[in-house]
Protein backbone atom coordinates (compact mmCIF):
# COMPACT_ATOMS: atom_id res chain seq x y z
CA UNK A 1 0.00 0.00 0.00
CA UNK A 2 1.64 3.67 -1.00
CA UNK A 3 2.10 5.95 1.68
CA UNK A 4 2.60 9.61 1.50
CA UNK A 5 6.35 10.91 2.59
CA UNK A 6 6.27 13.66 5.09
CA UNK A 7 9.32 14.57 5.73
CA UNK A 8 12.75 13.00 5.58
CA UNK A 9 15.27 12.77 8.65
CA UNK A 10 18.68 14.02 8.68
CA UNK A 11 21.56 10.73 8.15
CA UNK A 12 24.52 10.81 9.79
CA UNK A 13 28.22 10.43 8.68
CA UNK A 14 29.75 7.72 9.96
CA UNK A 15 27.08 5.27 11.64
CA UNK A 16 27.23 1.47 10.26
CA UNK A 17 23.38 2.05 9.16
CA UNK A 18 23.19 5.48 8.08
CA UNK A 19 26.56 6.72 7.53
CA UNK A 20 26.62 8.99 4.55
CA UNK A 21 30.40 8.64 4.46
CA UNK A 22 30.57 5.22 5.78
CA UNK A 23 31.80 3.21 2.78
CA UNK A 24 30.46 -0.04 4.40
CA UNK A 25 26.67 1.24 6.01
CA UNK A 26 23.74 0.37 4.45
CA UNK A 27 22.93 3.49 3.36
CA UNK A 28 19.50 3.59 4.95
CA UNK A 29 17.34 6.91 4.54
CA UNK A 30 14.24 7.24 6.71
CA UNK A 31 10.74 9.09 5.52
CA UNK A 32 8.39 9.90 8.21
CA UNK A 33 5.08 8.79 6.34
CA UNK A 34 1.38 10.43 6.95
CA UNK A 35 -0.02 7.39 8.55
CA UNK A 36 2.36 8.39 11.47
CA UNK A 37 4.66 5.19 11.03
CA UNK A 38 8.34 5.56 10.02
CA UNK A 39 10.26 3.99 6.66
CA UNK A 40 13.31 3.09 6.08
CA UNK A 41 15.11 2.19 2.06
CA UNK A 42 17.92 0.55 2.06
CA UNK A 43 20.45 -1.80 0.19
CA UNK A 44 21.83 -4.83 1.86
CA UNK A 45 25.37 -5.36 -0.41
CA UNK A 46 27.73 -8.10 -0.35
CA UNK A 47 29.81 -7.27 3.07
CA UNK A 48 26.82 -7.22 4.72
CA UNK A 49 26.70 -10.96 4.47
CA UNK A 50 26.66 -14.04 6.89
CA UNK A 51 26.52 -16.53 4.40
CA UNK A 52 27.00 -16.24 1.12
CA UNK A 53 23.75 -13.80 -0.55
CA UNK A 54 22.24 -13.92 3.22
CA UNK A 55 22.11 -10.50 5.24
CA UNK A 56 23.64 -10.50 8.36
CA UNK A 57 21.19 -10.63 11.45
CA UNK A 58 22.94 -8.47 12.88
CA UNK A 59 22.37 -5.64 10.22
CA UNK A 60 18.95 -6.75 10.38
CA UNK A 61 19.18 -5.66 14.59
CA UNK A 62 20.90 -2.38 13.21
CA UNK A 63 18.70 -1.29 10.92
CA UNK A 64 14.96 -2.25 13.09
CA UNK A 65 17.38 -1.13 16.00
CA UNK A 66 17.65 2.44 14.59
CA UNK A 67 14.36 2.80 12.76
CA UNK A 68 12.08 2.01 15.36
CA UNK A 69 14.38 4.35 17.66
CA UNK A 70 13.70 7.15 15.15
CA UNK A 71 9.95 6.45 15.58
CA UNK A 72 10.13 8.66 18.13
CA UNK A 73 12.00 11.27 16.80
CA UNK A 74 9.75 12.17 14.34
CA UNK A 75 9.41 15.89 13.64
CA UNK A 76 12.59 17.14 15.49
CA UNK A 77 16.11 16.78 14.42
CA UNK A 78 17.01 17.49 18.23
CA UNK A 79 15.34 14.54 19.54
CA UNK A 80 17.65 11.69 21.16
CA UNK A 81 17.85 8.14 22.68
CA UNK A 82 19.52 4.56 23.34
CA UNK A 83 18.42 1.17 22.98
CA UNK A 84 18.24 -0.90 26.00
CA UNK A 85 16.31 -3.65 24.87
CA UNK A 86 15.81 -5.18 21.30
CA UNK A 87 14.06 -8.56 20.60
CA UNK A 88 13.96 -9.97 16.80
CA UNK A 89 12.13 -12.45 15.04
CA UNK A 90 13.99 -13.79 12.04
CA UNK A 91 11.56 -15.22 9.74
CA UNK A 92 12.69 -15.31 5.79
CA UNK A 93 16.14 -14.56 4.93
CA UNK A 94 17.01 -11.43 3.65
CA UNK A 95 18.99 -11.61 0.40
CA UNK A 96 22.28 -9.66 -0.29
CA UNK A 97 22.52 -7.26 -3.03
CA UNK A 98 19.48 -6.19 -2.75
CA UNK A 99 17.17 -3.14 -2.48
CA UNK A 100 15.19 -3.44 0.90
CA UNK A 101 12.31 -1.55 2.83
CA UNK A 102 11.26 -1.68 6.37
CA UNK A 103 8.85 0.10 8.55
CA UNK A 104 8.32 1.36 12.46
CA UNK A 105 6.23 2.74 14.91
CA UNK A 106 6.08 4.03 18.44
CA UNK A 107 3.77 1.51 20.63
CA UNK A 108 4.19 3.10 24.41
CA UNK A 109 5.97 6.57 25.58
CA UNK A 110 6.59 8.31 28.20
CA UNK A 111 9.28 11.04 29.68
CA UNK A 112 11.81 8.75 29.91
CA UNK A 113 11.36 5.44 27.85
CA UNK A 114 9.89 4.01 24.81
CA UNK A 115 8.89 1.23 22.80
CA UNK A 116 8.19 0.40 19.73
CA UNK A 117 8.18 -2.16 16.63
CA UNK A 118 9.34 -2.60 12.96
CA UNK A 119 9.27 -5.06 10.34
CA UNK A 120 11.99 -5.29 7.30
CA UNK A 121 10.56 -6.31 4.28
CA UNK A 122 11.45 -8.52 1.13
CA UNK A 123 11.05 -6.89 -2.18
CA UNK A 124 7.84 -8.45 -2.38
CA UNK A 125 6.04 -7.37 0.30
CA UNK A 126 6.65 -10.28 2.89
CA UNK A 127 7.67 -10.10 6.69
CA UNK A 128 11.04 -11.12 6.79
CA UNK A 129 12.01 -9.81 10.29
CA UNK A 130 9.91 -8.00 13.15
CA UNK A 131 11.53 -6.40 16.30
CA UNK A 132 10.79 -5.05 19.29
CA UNK A 133 12.97 -2.55 21.14
CA UNK A 134 12.52 -0.31 23.89
CA UNK A 135 14.65 2.91 24.47
CA UNK A 136 16.27 5.59 26.55
CA UNK A 137 15.33 9.47 26.05
CA UNK A 138 18.54 11.17 26.88
CA UNK A 139 20.41 14.44 26.01
CA UNK A 140 23.21 13.90 23.42
CA UNK A 141 25.66 15.67 25.51
CA UNK A 142 25.05 12.27 27.92
CA UNK A 143 25.03 10.21 24.52
CA UNK A 144 28.43 11.26 22.31
CA UNK A 145 31.25 13.96 22.67
CA UNK A 146 30.59 17.44 21.03
CA UNK A 147 30.70 18.26 17.89
CA UNK A 148 27.90 15.20 16.23
CA UNK A 149 24.76 17.40 16.00
CA UNK A 150 26.87 20.21 13.88
CA UNK A 151 29.21 18.56 11.81
CA UNK A 152 27.79 14.53 11.49
CA UNK A 153 24.20 15.63 11.64
CA UNK A 154 22.19 16.46 8.02
CA UNK A 155 20.16 16.23 5.56
CA UNK A 156 21.33 14.57 2.25
CA UNK A 157 20.10 16.93 -0.81
CA UNK A 158 18.56 14.70 -3.17
CA UNK A 159 15.43 13.66 -5.60
CA UNK A 160 13.43 12.45 -2.47
CA UNK A 161 10.56 10.34 -2.96
CA UNK A 162 7.04 11.75 -2.07
CA UNK A 163 5.45 8.51 -1.17
CA UNK A 164 6.98 4.69 -0.46
CA UNK A 165 5.07 1.71 -1.81
CA UNK A 166 5.30 -0.50 1.55
C1 LIG B 1 16.22 8.54 18.81
C2 LIG B 1 16.82 7.23 19.11
C3 LIG B 1 17.55 6.56 17.95
C4 LIG B 1 18.37 5.38 18.43
C5 LIG B 1 19.13 4.69 17.34
C6 LIG B 1 20.24 3.76 17.73
C7 LIG B 1 20.31 3.43 19.17
C8 LIG B 1 21.53 2.67 19.57
O1 LIG B 1 21.98 1.76 18.93
S1 LIG B 1 22.23 3.15 21.05
C9 LIG B 1 23.51 1.97 21.35
C10 LIG B 1 23.08 0.80 22.17
N1 LIG B 1 22.60 1.13 23.49
C11 LIG B 1 23.43 1.60 24.47
O2 LIG B 1 24.61 1.82 24.25
C12 LIG B 1 22.85 1.80 25.86
C13 LIG B 1 23.79 1.26 26.91
N2 LIG B 1 23.22 1.43 28.26
C14 LIG B 1 23.47 2.56 28.94
O3 LIG B 1 24.18 3.47 28.51
C15 LIG B 1 22.83 2.67 30.30
O4 LIG B 1 22.34 1.42 30.72
C16 LIG B 1 21.63 3.68 30.33
C17 LIG B 1 22.15 5.10 30.02
C18 LIG B 1 20.57 3.30 29.31
C19 LIG B 1 21.02 3.66 31.69
O5 LIG B 1 22.07 3.92 32.56
P1 LIG B 1 21.77 4.40 34.04
O6 LIG B 1 20.96 5.66 34.00
O7 LIG B 1 23.05 4.38 34.78
O8 LIG B 1 20.90 3.17 34.51
P2 LIG B 1 20.06 2.98 35.78
O9 LIG B 1 20.47 3.98 36.85
O10 LIG B 1 20.16 1.53 36.07
O11 LIG B 1 18.59 3.31 35.26
C20 LIG B 1 18.05 4.60 35.16
C21 LIG B 1 16.57 4.45 35.11
O12 LIG B 1 16.19 3.82 33.89
C22 LIG B 1 15.46 2.61 34.17
N3 LIG B 1 15.84 1.59 33.20
C23 LIG B 1 17.07 1.23 32.82
N4 LIG B 1 17.00 0.24 31.91
C24 LIG B 1 15.71 -0.04 31.76
C25 LIG B 1 15.01 -0.98 30.97
N5 LIG B 1 15.63 -1.83 30.16
N6 LIG B 1 13.67 -0.98 31.05
C26 LIG B 1 13.00 -0.13 31.86
N7 LIG B 1 13.62 0.79 32.63
C27 LIG B 1 14.96 0.82 32.58
C28 LIG B 1 15.89 2.22 35.56
O13 LIG B 1 14.89 1.42 36.17
C29 LIG B 1 16.03 3.58 36.26
O14 LIG B 1 14.77 4.10 36.62
P3 LIG B 1 14.61 5.03 37.93
O15 LIG B 1 15.44 6.27 37.65
O16 LIG B 1 13.13 5.30 37.97
O17 LIG B 1 15.14 4.21 39.07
Amino acid sequence: MKQKIKRKQNNSARCIVCGDQNKASLGCRFYELENGEIAATFRSEDWHQSYPGRMHGGMAAGVLDELIGRAAAQGSDDFWGVTVELHMKYKKPIPTEADLKAVARVTKKNRKLFEGTGEILLPDGTVAVEAWGKYMILPLSKISDGGFAEEEWYQIEEDDPKEIDL
